[in-house]
Protein backbone atom coordinates (compact mmCIF):
# COMPACT_ATOMS: atom_id res chain seq x y z
CA UNK A 1 0.00 0.00 0.00
CA UNK A 2 2.75 2.57 0.91
CA UNK A 3 5.97 3.56 -0.72
CA UNK A 4 8.62 1.88 1.07
CA UNK A 5 10.94 4.64 1.05
CA UNK A 6 8.32 6.35 2.83
CA UNK A 7 7.06 5.19 6.32
CA UNK A 8 4.68 7.68 6.46
CA UNK A 9 3.25 6.90 3.06
CA UNK A 10 1.84 3.66 5.10
CA UNK A 11 1.09 5.67 8.28
CA UNK A 12 -1.02 4.48 10.42
CA UNK A 13 -2.57 1.22 9.53
CA UNK A 14 -6.28 1.73 10.31
CA UNK A 15 -8.36 -1.16 8.73
CA UNK A 16 -5.85 -2.18 5.57
CA UNK A 17 -7.14 -3.23 2.47
CA UNK A 18 -5.32 -6.72 3.02
CA UNK A 19 -6.95 -7.03 6.21
CA UNK A 20 -10.40 -5.63 5.49
CA UNK A 21 -12.03 -7.14 2.27
CA UNK A 22 -14.46 -5.72 0.05
CA UNK A 23 -17.53 -5.77 1.80
CA UNK A 24 -20.62 -7.15 -0.49
CA UNK A 25 -23.20 -5.25 -1.95
CA UNK A 26 -26.58 -4.87 -0.54
CA UNK A 27 -28.68 -7.59 -0.59
CA UNK A 28 -25.73 -10.02 -0.35
CA UNK A 29 -24.51 -10.75 3.03
CA UNK A 30 -21.00 -11.14 3.73
CA UNK A 31 -20.26 -13.99 6.43
CA UNK A 32 -18.66 -13.05 9.55
CA UNK A 33 -15.87 -15.86 9.37
CA UNK A 34 -14.88 -13.83 6.03
CA UNK A 35 -13.28 -11.55 8.31
CA UNK A 36 -11.70 -13.80 11.22
CA UNK A 37 -8.96 -11.00 13.25
CA UNK A 38 -12.53 -8.86 13.61
CA UNK A 39 -14.88 -11.70 14.20
CA UNK A 40 -14.61 -11.17 18.11
CA UNK A 41 -14.93 -7.44 17.91
CA UNK A 42 -17.54 -5.86 18.88
CA UNK A 43 -19.08 -1.76 18.53
CA UNK A 44 -20.42 -0.75 21.80
CA UNK A 45 -22.24 2.32 22.55
CA UNK A 46 -21.40 2.40 26.47
CA UNK A 47 -18.65 4.06 26.32
CA UNK A 48 -17.65 7.60 24.05
CA UNK A 49 -14.38 7.05 22.67
CA UNK A 50 -14.80 6.66 19.29
CA UNK A 51 -14.83 3.56 16.94
CA UNK A 52 -11.73 2.51 17.78
CA UNK A 53 -10.18 -0.90 18.05
CA UNK A 54 -8.80 -1.23 21.85
CA UNK A 55 -5.32 -2.92 21.83
CA UNK A 56 -3.77 -4.44 24.76
CA UNK A 57 -1.18 -2.25 26.21
CA UNK A 58 1.31 -3.83 27.67
CA UNK A 59 2.47 -2.56 30.50
CA UNK A 60 5.94 -0.62 30.11
CA UNK A 61 8.98 -2.87 31.43
CA UNK A 62 11.20 -1.71 33.95
CA UNK A 63 14.31 -0.36 33.14
CA UNK A 64 17.73 -2.58 33.79
CA UNK A 65 19.58 -1.31 36.32
CA UNK A 66 22.73 -1.86 34.66
CA UNK A 67 22.58 -0.76 31.91
CA UNK A 68 22.34 -3.39 29.67
CA UNK A 69 19.84 -3.55 26.92
CA UNK A 70 16.24 -5.53 28.17
CA UNK A 71 15.48 -7.92 26.32
CA UNK A 72 11.45 -8.37 24.72
CA UNK A 73 9.85 -11.58 24.78
CA UNK A 74 9.73 -11.90 21.32
CA UNK A 75 12.08 -13.94 19.36
CA UNK A 76 14.77 -12.76 17.36
CA UNK A 77 14.21 -9.19 18.47
CA UNK A 78 16.56 -6.79 20.29
CA UNK A 79 15.42 -5.59 23.45
CA UNK A 80 13.15 -2.36 22.95
CA UNK A 81 15.20 -0.84 25.88
CA UNK A 82 17.63 -0.37 23.88
CA UNK A 83 15.51 0.85 21.40
CA UNK A 84 13.60 2.92 23.04
CA UNK A 85 17.21 4.56 24.37
CA UNK A 86 18.06 5.37 20.39
CA UNK A 87 14.66 6.70 20.07
CA UNK A 88 15.46 9.20 22.60
CA UNK A 89 19.09 9.53 21.33
CA UNK A 90 17.30 10.49 17.88
CA UNK A 91 14.94 12.68 19.69
CA UNK A 92 17.22 14.80 21.51
CA UNK A 93 19.19 15.02 18.22
CA UNK A 94 16.38 16.17 16.49
CA UNK A 95 16.06 18.87 19.19
CA UNK A 96 19.34 19.84 18.71
CA UNK A 97 18.78 20.52 15.25
CA UNK A 98 15.63 22.12 15.72
CA UNK A 99 17.32 24.66 18.66
CA UNK A 100 20.00 25.36 15.96
CA UNK A 101 17.19 26.13 13.03
CA UNK A 102 15.83 29.67 12.30
CA UNK A 103 11.89 30.72 13.27
CA UNK A 104 9.36 30.08 10.97
CA UNK A 105 7.16 33.56 10.04
CA UNK A 106 3.49 32.04 11.45
CA UNK A 107 0.81 33.96 13.22
CA UNK A 108 0.31 34.51 17.03
CA UNK A 109 -1.59 31.88 18.52
CA UNK A 110 -4.76 34.11 20.24
CA UNK A 111 -4.56 30.83 22.64
CA UNK A 112 -4.17 32.79 26.28
CA UNK A 113 -2.36 29.91 27.18
CA UNK A 114 -0.19 29.69 24.25
CA UNK A 115 2.63 32.66 24.46
CA UNK A 116 4.81 31.48 22.02
CA UNK A 117 4.03 30.91 18.65
CA UNK A 118 4.11 26.93 18.36
CA UNK A 119 5.08 24.69 15.39
CA UNK A 120 2.33 22.29 14.41
CA UNK A 121 1.75 18.27 14.57
CA UNK A 122 1.44 16.56 10.97
CA UNK A 123 0.79 13.45 9.59
CA UNK A 124 1.74 12.50 6.06
CA UNK A 125 -0.16 11.31 2.95
CA UNK A 126 0.87 8.95 0.62
CA UNK A 127 2.60 11.24 -1.86
CA UNK A 128 6.49 10.27 -1.54
CA UNK A 129 7.40 12.71 -4.53
CA UNK A 130 5.80 16.25 -2.70
CA UNK A 131 6.99 14.12 0.71
CA UNK A 132 10.42 14.70 0.07
CA UNK A 133 10.20 17.65 -1.40
CA UNK A 134 8.50 19.36 1.43
CA UNK A 135 11.18 17.45 3.61
CA UNK A 136 14.38 19.29 1.97
CA UNK A 137 12.19 22.56 1.73
CA UNK A 138 11.67 21.87 5.90
CA UNK A 139 15.07 21.45 6.56
CA UNK A 140 15.46 25.36 5.24
CA UNK A 141 12.91 26.48 7.49
CA UNK A 142 12.83 24.10 10.53
CA UNK A 143 11.40 26.00 13.74
CA UNK A 144 12.28 26.99 17.07
CA UNK A 145 10.88 28.81 20.18
CA UNK A 146 9.85 32.25 18.96
CA UNK A 147 11.48 33.56 21.96
CA UNK A 148 14.56 31.98 21.63
CA UNK A 149 13.98 29.84 24.76
CA UNK A 150 15.07 25.87 24.60
CA UNK A 151 12.90 23.98 24.01
CA UNK A 152 10.45 22.20 26.44
CA UNK A 153 11.93 19.80 28.53
CA UNK A 154 9.27 17.08 31.30
CA UNK A 155 11.29 18.79 34.39
CA UNK A 156 10.13 22.26 32.48
CA UNK A 157 6.64 20.66 33.30
CA UNK A 158 4.46 20.35 36.61
CA UNK A 159 1.31 18.31 36.29
CA UNK A 160 -2.04 19.77 36.66
CA UNK A 161 -4.71 17.51 35.76
CA UNK A 162 -5.60 14.74 33.68
CA UNK A 163 -7.56 15.60 30.73
CA UNK A 164 -7.80 12.78 28.61
CA UNK A 165 -6.64 9.23 27.27
CA UNK A 166 -7.06 8.10 24.06
CA UNK A 167 -5.68 4.74 22.62
CA UNK A 168 -2.43 4.02 24.09
CA UNK A 169 -1.43 7.37 25.17
CA UNK A 170 -2.79 9.90 27.81
CA UNK A 171 -3.23 14.12 27.97
CA UNK A 172 -2.22 15.92 30.75
CA UNK A 173 -2.74 19.64 31.42
CA UNK A 174 0.73 21.05 32.88
CA UNK A 175 2.48 23.82 34.29
CA UNK A 176 5.42 25.20 32.28
CA UNK A 177 7.18 26.66 35.00
CA UNK A 178 10.09 28.27 32.73
CA UNK A 179 7.88 29.65 30.10
CA UNK A 180 5.00 30.12 32.99
CA UNK A 181 2.13 28.91 31.06
CA UNK A 182 -0.16 26.54 30.63
CA UNK A 183 0.58 23.33 27.85
CA UNK A 184 -0.80 19.91 26.55
CA UNK A 185 1.55 17.02 27.34
CA UNK A 186 0.64 13.58 25.63
CA UNK A 187 2.52 10.78 26.70
CA UNK A 188 2.74 7.78 24.41
CA UNK A 189 4.43 4.28 25.20
CA UNK A 190 6.80 3.64 22.59
CA UNK A 191 8.21 0.30 21.39
CA UNK A 192 10.83 1.51 19.15
CA UNK A 193 12.12 -0.96 16.29
CA UNK A 194 14.41 0.91 13.98
CA UNK A 195 11.81 1.20 11.22
CA UNK A 196 9.52 2.87 13.31
CA UNK A 197 11.76 5.06 14.70
CA UNK A 198 12.72 6.60 11.70
CA UNK A 199 8.56 6.68 10.76
CA UNK A 200 8.42 9.19 14.26
CA UNK A 201 11.31 10.96 13.38
CA UNK A 202 10.14 11.77 10.41
CA UNK A 203 6.27 12.61 11.70
CA UNK A 204 8.25 14.83 14.27
CA UNK A 205 10.29 16.76 11.69
CA UNK A 206 6.41 17.58 10.15
CA UNK A 207 5.40 18.40 13.80
CA UNK A 208 7.99 21.37 13.79
CA UNK A 209 7.17 22.44 10.23
CA UNK A 210 3.21 23.15 10.50
CA UNK A 211 2.31 26.50 11.34
CA UNK A 212 -1.31 27.21 11.22
CA UNK A 213 -3.87 28.63 13.12
CA UNK A 214 -6.42 25.91 12.36
CA UNK A 215 -3.63 23.22 13.57
CA UNK A 216 -3.06 22.29 17.51
CA UNK A 217 0.40 24.18 18.10
CA UNK A 218 3.41 21.77 19.25
CA UNK A 219 6.14 22.76 21.31
CA UNK A 220 8.49 19.97 21.37
CA UNK A 221 8.96 15.83 22.42
CA UNK A 222 11.20 14.45 24.39
CA UNK A 223 11.82 11.23 26.29
CA UNK A 224 10.36 9.82 29.29
CA UNK A 225 11.53 6.49 30.62
CA UNK A 226 9.59 4.37 27.95
CA UNK A 227 7.46 7.09 26.78
CA UNK A 228 8.00 9.59 24.36
CA UNK A 229 6.22 13.18 25.54
CA UNK A 230 4.48 15.50 22.98
CA UNK A 231 3.51 18.64 24.23
CA UNK A 232 1.14 21.11 22.34
CA UNK A 233 -0.82 23.88 22.60
CA UNK A 234 -3.01 23.72 25.84
CA UNK A 235 -6.75 24.10 24.36
CA UNK A 236 -8.66 25.43 26.98
CA UNK A 237 -12.51 24.39 26.01
CA UNK A 238 -10.96 21.11 25.27
CA UNK A 239 -11.99 18.52 22.35
CA UNK A 240 -15.73 19.05 20.72
CA UNK A 241 -16.65 15.62 21.94
CA UNK A 242 -16.24 16.78 25.30
CA UNK A 243 -18.13 19.50 24.96
CA UNK A 244 -20.84 17.99 23.06
CA UNK A 245 -21.16 15.30 25.64
CA UNK A 246 -21.03 17.68 28.43
CA UNK A 247 -23.29 20.75 27.05
CA UNK A 248 -25.36 18.77 24.49
CA UNK A 249 -25.34 19.21 20.64
CA UNK A 250 -23.31 22.25 19.30
CA UNK A 251 -25.44 24.89 17.85
CA UNK A 252 -25.81 24.60 14.25
CA UNK A 253 -24.25 27.83 13.56
CA UNK A 254 -21.59 27.18 15.72
CA UNK A 255 -20.83 23.36 14.24
CA UNK A 256 -20.29 26.08 10.61
CA UNK A 257 -17.32 27.44 11.83
CA UNK A 258 -15.94 24.03 13.20
CA UNK A 259 -16.58 22.96 10.06
CA UNK A 260 -14.66 25.99 7.98
CA UNK A 261 -12.22 25.45 10.72
CA UNK A 262 -11.16 21.86 9.82
CA UNK A 263 -11.34 22.54 6.36
CA UNK A 264 -8.98 25.53 6.50
CA UNK A 265 -6.68 23.09 8.90
CA UNK A 266 -7.13 20.72 6.33
CA UNK A 267 -6.19 22.67 3.04
CA UNK A 268 -3.19 24.26 5.17
CA UNK A 269 -1.97 20.52 5.67
CA UNK A 270 -2.13 19.81 1.92
CA UNK A 271 -1.26 22.66 0.34
CA UNK A 272 1.00 23.12 2.67
CA UNK A 273 2.64 19.94 3.01
CA UNK A 274 1.42 17.34 1.06
CA UNK A 275 -0.63 16.07 4.12
CA UNK A 276 -3.87 14.32 4.29
CA UNK A 277 -4.93 14.24 8.33
CA UNK A 278 -6.55 10.59 7.72
CA UNK A 279 -7.89 11.15 11.31
CA UNK A 280 -10.69 13.61 11.65
CA UNK A 281 -13.05 12.91 14.32
CA UNK A 282 -14.45 15.17 17.04
CA UNK A 283 -11.52 13.90 19.29
CA UNK A 284 -9.28 15.54 17.35
CA UNK A 285 -10.92 18.84 17.13
CA UNK A 286 -10.29 21.39 19.84
CA UNK A 287 -11.56 24.81 20.66
CA UNK A 288 -10.07 27.12 23.14
CA UNK A 289 -11.54 30.58 24.85
CA UNK A 290 -10.07 32.84 22.60
CA UNK A 291 -12.66 31.31 20.08
CA UNK A 292 -9.99 29.44 18.16
CA UNK A 293 -10.54 26.03 16.27
CA UNK A 294 -7.83 23.66 15.82
CA UNK A 295 -7.43 20.46 14.65
CA UNK A 296 -5.04 18.23 16.41
CA UNK A 297 -3.40 14.37 16.24
CA UNK A 298 -1.88 13.77 12.63
CA UNK A 299 -1.08 10.31 13.28
CA UNK A 300 2.11 10.48 15.43
CA UNK A 301 0.86 9.66 18.58
CA UNK A 302 -1.07 6.52 16.15
CA UNK A 303 2.27 5.65 15.14
CA UNK A 304 3.58 5.28 18.57
CA UNK A 305 0.68 3.63 19.98
CA UNK A 306 1.15 1.13 17.01
CA UNK A 307 4.42 0.51 18.19
CA UNK A 308 3.15 -0.24 21.28
CA UNK A 309 0.86 -2.66 20.42
CA UNK A 310 2.08 -5.23 18.29
CA UNK A 311 -1.55 -6.61 17.93
CA UNK A 312 -2.65 -3.68 16.32
CA UNK A 313 -5.63 -3.34 14.26
CA UNK A 314 -7.02 0.12 13.72
CA UNK A 315 -10.22 1.35 12.32
CA UNK A 316 -12.53 3.98 12.59
CA UNK A 317 -15.91 4.52 11.82
CA UNK A 318 -15.28 7.84 10.49
CA UNK A 319 -13.68 5.98 7.82
CA UNK A 320 -14.74 6.76 4.11
CA UNK A 321 -16.62 4.33 2.55
CA UNK A 322 -13.43 4.01 0.01
CA UNK A 323 -11.21 3.58 2.77
CA UNK A 324 -12.95 0.53 3.77
CA UNK A 325 -13.13 -1.25 0.72
CA UNK A 326 -9.39 -0.33 0.31
CA UNK A 327 -9.19 2.31 -2.05
CA UNK A 328 -6.35 5.09 -1.60
CA UNK A 329 -6.50 7.75 1.12
CA UNK A 330 -7.11 10.89 -0.88
CA UNK A 331 -7.94 14.55 0.75
CA UNK A 332 -11.64 13.32 0.08
CA UNK A 333 -11.52 10.80 2.40
CA UNK A 334 -11.04 13.56 5.22
CA UNK A 335 -14.11 15.22 4.12
CA UNK A 336 -16.08 12.22 4.76
CA UNK A 337 -15.04 11.68 8.41
CA UNK A 338 -15.65 15.88 8.35
CA UNK A 339 -19.19 15.07 7.35
CA UNK A 340 -19.83 12.46 9.84
CA UNK A 341 -18.12 14.73 12.96
CA UNK A 342 -20.38 17.66 12.00
CA UNK A 343 -23.46 15.38 12.05
CA UNK A 344 -22.00 13.95 15.66
CA UNK A 345 -22.22 17.40 16.61
CA UNK A 346 -24.85 19.08 15.28
CA UNK A 347 -27.30 15.81 16.58
CA UNK A 348 -25.19 15.20 19.66
CA UNK A 349 -25.21 11.38 18.81
CA UNK A 350 -22.86 10.03 16.58
CA UNK A 351 -24.91 8.74 13.38
CA UNK A 352 -24.43 5.23 12.79
CA UNK A 353 -26.29 2.71 15.18
CA UNK A 354 -26.90 -0.93 15.90
CA UNK A 355 -30.30 -0.52 15.47
CA UNK A 356 -31.96 -0.63 12.08
CA UNK A 357 -34.58 1.72 12.96
CA UNK A 358 -32.06 4.33 14.45
CA UNK A 359 -29.39 3.74 11.89
CA UNK A 360 -29.96 6.77 9.90
CA UNK A 361 -31.99 8.53 12.70
CA UNK A 362 -31.31 10.77 15.41
CA UNK A 363 -32.93 10.96 18.77
CA UNK A 364 -33.61 14.57 19.24
CA UNK A 365 -34.44 14.52 22.91
CA UNK A 366 -31.24 16.87 24.07
CA UNK A 367 -30.87 14.96 27.59
CA UNK A 368 -30.33 11.62 25.15
CA UNK A 369 -28.13 13.12 22.84
CA UNK A 370 -26.12 14.72 25.87
CA UNK A 371 -25.68 11.06 27.28
CA UNK A 372 -25.71 8.96 23.97
CA UNK A 373 -22.31 7.32 23.34
CA UNK A 374 -20.57 6.92 20.36
CA UNK A 375 -19.90 2.78 19.06
CA UNK A 376 -16.31 1.63 20.33
CA UNK A 377 -14.86 -1.18 18.95
CA UNK A 378 -13.81 -3.92 21.38
CA UNK A 379 -11.32 -6.75 20.22
CA UNK A 380 -12.03 -8.53 23.69
CA UNK A 381 -15.33 -9.48 24.98
CA UNK A 382 -15.96 -8.30 28.12
CA UNK A 383 -13.54 -5.06 27.33
CA UNK A 384 -13.98 -2.04 29.24
CA UNK A 385 -14.89 -0.37 25.95
CA UNK A 386 -17.52 -3.27 24.95
CA UNK A 387 -20.85 -3.69 26.53
CA UNK A 388 -24.62 -2.93 26.37
CA UNK A 389 -25.98 -3.02 23.26
CA UNK A 390 -23.08 -4.18 21.32
CA UNK A 391 -22.34 -4.37 17.17
CA UNK A 392 -20.46 -6.17 14.94
CA UNK A 393 -17.71 -4.08 13.49
CA UNK A 394 -18.66 -5.87 10.07
CA UNK A 395 -22.13 -4.88 10.57
CA UNK A 396 -20.71 -1.07 11.04
CA UNK A 397 -18.79 -1.45 8.13
CA UNK A 398 -21.00 -3.46 5.83
CA UNK A 399 -23.49 -0.45 6.60
CA UNK A 400 -21.05 2.55 5.73
CA UNK A 401 -20.11 0.75 2.70
CA UNK A 402 -23.27 -0.21 1.16
CA UNK A 403 -25.70 1.76 2.95
CA UNK A 404 -27.03 5.62 1.97
CA UNK A 405 -25.01 7.77 3.96
CA UNK A 406 -26.19 9.89 7.13
CA UNK A 407 -28.07 12.99 6.87
CA UNK A 408 -27.98 15.83 8.31
CA UNK A 409 -31.67 16.24 10.14
CA UNK A 410 -33.95 13.88 10.65
CA UNK A 411 -38.35 14.20 10.15
CA UNK A 412 -37.84 15.00 13.80
CA UNK A 413 -35.42 17.81 13.54
CA UNK A 414 -34.61 20.64 11.38
CA UNK A 415 -32.01 22.30 10.49
CA UNK A 416 -30.93 25.10 8.17
CA UNK A 417 -30.98 23.82 4.13
CA UNK A 418 -27.26 25.13 3.53
CA UNK A 419 -26.04 22.77 6.61
CA UNK A 420 -28.25 20.18 5.41
CA UNK A 421 -26.99 20.58 1.74
CA UNK A 422 -23.16 21.23 2.94
CA UNK A 423 -22.65 18.11 5.02
CA UNK A 424 -24.66 16.23 1.85
CA UNK A 425 -21.78 17.23 -0.16
CA UNK A 426 -18.98 15.91 2.25
CA UNK A 427 -20.88 12.80 2.38
CA UNK A 428 -20.83 11.52 -1.13
CA UNK A 429 -20.27 8.19 -1.23
CA UNK A 430 -18.29 8.61 -4.35
CA UNK A 431 -15.57 10.42 -3.65
CA UNK A 432 -15.07 11.83 -6.91
CA UNK A 433 -18.64 13.40 -6.92
CA UNK A 434 -17.67 14.23 -2.90
CA UNK A 435 -17.07 18.10 -2.84
CA UNK A 436 -13.42 19.10 -2.09
CA UNK A 437 -12.42 21.00 0.59
CA UNK A 438 -12.13 24.29 -1.66
CA UNK A 439 -15.68 23.89 -3.09
CA UNK A 440 -17.18 23.44 0.55
CA UNK A 441 -15.10 26.70 1.78
CA UNK A 442 -17.02 28.24 -0.89
CA UNK A 443 -20.28 27.06 -0.19
CA UNK A 444 -23.59 29.42 1.35
CA UNK A 445 -22.92 27.86 4.75
CA UNK A 446 -19.72 28.72 5.39
CA UNK A 447 -19.53 31.98 3.31
CA UNK A 448 -23.08 33.32 4.95
CA UNK A 449 -22.00 32.34 8.15
CA UNK A 450 -23.00 35.30 10.16
CA UNK A 451 -21.01 34.28 13.40
CA UNK A 452 -18.61 36.55 14.88
CA UNK A 453 -15.68 36.14 16.27
CA UNK A 454 -16.45 37.46 19.33
CA UNK A 455 -19.64 34.79 19.44
CA UNK A 456 -17.31 32.09 18.62
CA UNK A 457 -15.70 33.58 22.03
CA UNK A 458 -18.22 33.72 24.05
CA UNK A 459 -19.68 29.72 23.30
CA UNK A 460 -16.20 28.52 23.90
CA UNK A 461 -16.23 30.25 27.24
CA UNK A 462 -19.81 29.19 27.89
CA UNK A 463 -18.69 25.22 26.97
CA UNK A 464 -15.47 25.45 28.33
CA UNK A 465 -14.80 23.24 31.22
CA UNK A 466 -14.61 25.05 34.78
CA UNK A 467 -11.35 25.60 36.33
CA UNK A 468 -10.56 23.54 39.51
N1 LIG B 1 -3.98 20.02 23.28
C1 LIG B 1 -4.97 19.63 24.05
N2 LIG B 1 -5.58 20.51 24.87
C2 LIG B 1 -6.62 20.13 25.66
N3 LIG B 1 -7.11 18.87 25.71
C3 LIG B 1 -6.55 17.96 24.91
C4 LIG B 1 -5.46 18.27 24.04
N4 LIG B 1 -5.12 17.16 23.36
C5 LIG B 1 -5.95 16.19 23.77
N5 LIG B 1 -6.80 16.65 24.71
C6 LIG B 1 -7.84 15.88 25.40
O1 LIG B 1 -7.32 14.61 25.72
C7 LIG B 1 -8.18 13.60 25.22
C8 LIG B 1 -7.37 12.39 24.83
O2 LIG B 1 -6.65 12.68 23.67
P1 LIG B 1 -5.96 11.55 22.82
O3 LIG B 1 -5.42 12.22 21.61
O4 LIG B 1 -5.03 10.80 23.69
O5 LIG B 1 -7.12 10.54 22.45
P2 LIG B 1 -8.42 10.68 21.56
O6 LIG B 1 -8.18 11.59 20.40
O7 LIG B 1 -9.58 11.02 22.47
O8 LIG B 1 -8.62 9.18 21.08
P3 LIG B 1 -7.78 8.33 20.03
O9 LIG B 1 -6.56 7.87 20.73
O10 LIG B 1 -8.72 7.25 19.68
O11 LIG B 1 -7.46 9.23 18.87
C9 LIG B 1 -8.92 14.23 24.06
O12 LIG B 1 -10.18 13.63 23.88
C10 LIG B 1 -9.03 15.68 24.47
O13 LIG B 1 -10.21 15.92 25.17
Amino acid sequence: MGDPDNPLSTARPRATPTSIPPLSRPGSSTPSSSFPSLKQSSVSRKKPEGLSITRSIRPAPSPPTDGSPALTGKKGSIGWVSETDRLRQDIERLQLSSKSSSSLDSPESSSPTAPTTPTHLAQSDSSSSSRSKKSSSSKAKRTKDKNGDDLVKDEDLDIMQDLGAGNGGTVTKVWNKKRKCIMARKLILVDAKPSVRKQILRELQIMNDCSSPYIVGYYGCFPVDVHVGIVMEYMDATSLDHIYRNTGPVPIDMVGKVAEAVLRGLMYLYDVHRIIHRDIKPSNILANTAGDIKICDFGVSGELINSIANTFVGTSTYMSPERIQGAPYTIKSDVWSLGISLIELAHGRFPFSDSADEALDFDPDPTLSASTQRPTLSNKPGNPRGGARAMSILDLLQHIVNEPAPKLGTSRRDFPSEAVEFVRGCLDKDPSIRQSPQELLKSKWIVDSQVTKDQLKAWTRQVAPSDD
